[in-house]
């Protein structure tokens, strides 16, 4: 397995280029605001004066999670596939704010605990069903690991989009993002734990000593390099999205991050390489209790606040208009000259 190498964005002329083209616009400097810093680096991305983003697509990768037998989510682990059925009939909110905002959508099993037999509009990757008990043993084998990263790559490869975001779904998950938060971080897990679908404060602390208990249970000399930290906590659906974003960010696309879990994945990616931050616009901070530090550990603003603690990509899809908002200025504003408005006086 090759890990794609990626690049900075940063190209200077380019970018005063662009600042240029965003000031001339016939609005008070500055005015558009995070809009502007959209624009830019939807630019630096796309390497162009004039980026566009006309085929977005939001990709869902559904997986299980042997660390539900600790009694760390508020729902039953078969709420994984009973939801893959429910995105399949078009009835999750994912499927709702893809459809209203023009955004293709792709649904993985990255590895659900249940058969589905061959279906139409699901991806079959199954890697096992569930992953392993990481207060146990690891939740998965190194080759499951690779096997879940080239999927991924393999995925976004054959996919022709300007815009990708990432969503998921799998019982258990925001448990296995804590760990990866708290191990990549080095944020205390009672820092990194929250309420995930709903648990009081009784399981939430149930959910902080489960990880903390596993945190000392695999310390060993190879136990903080970022693929050991993915193998070892990850889930097959957190493992899949870190090989889709590497090869997204290779090739050039857009990555619109969604929530808590879609974060812990890009903070694995971020470790293998840090230059995949520039192709990331977050599409919002989410009320699960660890997003924010996580947020402000990749020094990332996100654009909005919506008090949402979903997943499955819905923060990705609700943030699409807003960058459709920032190229079309860009792309249709008039500028000063064109439009004989005066510039600023002093
Ligand atoms: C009906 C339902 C739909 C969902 N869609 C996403 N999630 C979200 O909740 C899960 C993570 O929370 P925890 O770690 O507490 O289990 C993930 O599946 C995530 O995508 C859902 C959860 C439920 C119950
Ligand atoms: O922020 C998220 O992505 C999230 C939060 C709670 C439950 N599921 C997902």
């Amino acid at each position: 397995m090759r890990i794609p190498h990626l690049a900075s964005t940063h190209d200077a002329a380019l970018a005063s280029a662009l600042q240029a083209a965003i000031d001339n616009k016939t609005k008070p400097q500055g005015s558009l605001g995070v809009l502007e810093f959209v624009a830019h680096r939807i630019g630096l991305i796309q390497q162009s004066h004039t980026p566009r983003i006309d085929r977005a697509a939001v990709v869902v990768f559904a997986g299980d999670h042997g660390v539900v037998a600790e009694n760390i989510s508020a729902y039953p682990q078969s709420v994984t596939w009973q939801m893959v059925e429910n995105f399949l009939q078009q009835g999750a909110a994912i499927n709702v704010f893809a459809r209203q905002n023009d955004c293709a959508l792709h649904i993985v099993d990255a590895g659900v605990n249940h058969e589905f037999g061959e279906r139409e509009g699901l991806v079959a990757r199954k890697l096992g069903p569930g992953t392993r008990n990481f207060a146990q043993e690891p939740a998965m084998s190194a080759a499951q690991c690779e096997q879940a990263l080239q999927y991924g790559m393999d995925l976004v490869e054959a996919m022709p989009v300007d815009v990708i975001g990432f969503g998921e779904m799998g019982i258990g998950n925001t448990t296995a993002a804590a760990a990866i938060m708290h191990k990549i971080t080095g944020i205390a897990v009672a820092e990194c734990v929250g309420a995930g679908t709903g648990l009081a404060a009784d399981g939430i602390l149930r959910k902080q000593q489960v990880i903390e208990r596993a945190v000392a249970l695999h310390a060993h000399a190879h136990a903080d390099t970022p693929l050991e930290i993915l193998r070892t906590f990850g889930g097959f659906e957190i493992a899949m999205i870190v090989g889709a974003m590497l090869k997204a960010g290779e090739r050039r696309m857009v990555l619109l991050i969604d929530g808590f879990i879609v974060t812990s994945a890009l903070l694995v990616a971020a470790k293998l390489q840090p230059a995949i931050l520039d192709y990331c616009l977050f599409s919002h901070c989410s009320d699960e209790h660890g997003h924010r530090r996580m947020l402000q550990h990749l020094d990332a603003r996100p654009l909005m606040q919506l008090d949402l603690r979903l997943g499955e990509g819905t923060g990705s899809a609700l943030a699409l208009p807003l960058l459709h908002a920032a190229v079309n200025f860009l792309a249709q504003m008039a500028t000063f000259s064109s439009a004989q408005v005066s510039e600023k006086s002093a």
